[in-house]
């Protein structure tokens, strides 16, 4: 018999190494074994979290872009296009400054609801010219992205629960940073990683003594109840 409680997880900061970036080898057997779905929901674009599951061997179950980009495993969703961010892009470079990722990259390459900047790059030029086209700009700590205000994580999740059929309200989610915090009051469960910012630690029910993997993996061992 099993109660596992359905997942959502981050990718960048909650499923990451200790040094913060790489995924940790560690989190693909717990994953994979998991007897209840695993929704991976991240500001990543739609291939990344497409591929883990592919390669952790789990259903898609996928939020990708912050909320842009939703698959439900048969249907895929858009709740924003790139257009305005590009837009603040291409201001952002007539005023002097880059994306910051160099002329081929493929952190935008396949993104198709927002536009992400490299965190090296000035952040209240980026803020304003959004502001001007009515977009925000959201810092997850890896990454800037000028994005839509309404899509977010959370909805994202949903969307995916209502088609899936899995009750949040049982759900356990994880994650580092202000992206996260939709996802959070989503579900019934909520842990921020020691790594997390201030607004998720805010958010989540509880914030764990350990950082990114080591404190997911102690969460899953926790929550899981398969007897
Ligand atoms: O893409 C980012 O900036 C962060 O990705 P995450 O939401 O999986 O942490
Ligand atoms: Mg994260």
């Amino acid at each position: 018999m099993t109660t596992d409680p359905p997942l959502v997880l981050d990718i960048d900061g909650t499923l990451t190494r200790p040094e913060g970036w790489g995924i940790d080898p560690r989190i693909f057997d717990p994953v994979r074994d998991w007897e209840a779905p695993v929704v991976i929901a991240t500001g990543k674009a739609f291939p990344y979290p497409v591929a883990l599951c592919h390669f952790a061997g789990i259903p898609e179950l996928v939020v990708a872009e912050n909320g842009g980009v939703v698959y439900t495993g048969d249907d895929v969703f858009f709740t924003a296009d790139r257009e305005a961010a590009q837009a603040v892009v291409e201001d952002y470079r007539a005023a002097g400054y880059s994306p910051g990722w160099g002329q081929e990259n493929t952190v935008n390459r396949w993104r198709e609801t927002e536009v992400a900047v490299n965190r090296d790059q000035p952040l209240e030029p980026l803020r304003k010219i959004a502001a001007k086209h009515g977009l925000e700009v959201v810092d997850t700590g890896y990454a800037y992205h000028v994005k839509d205000t309404e899509p977010n994580k959370g909805d994202g999740l949903e969307t995916i629960a209502d088609r899936v059929g899995i009750d949040l309200e049982t759900a356990v989610a994880i994650g580092d940073s202000v992206n996260d915090v939709s996802t959070f009051e989503a579900v019934g469960r909520s842990f921020a990683v020691n790594n997390a910012d201030e607004l998720a630690r805010a958010a989540a029910d509880e914030v764990l003594e350990a950082s990114h993997a080591d404190g997911t993996l102690a969460v899953l061992e926790r929550v899981s109840r398969t007897v």
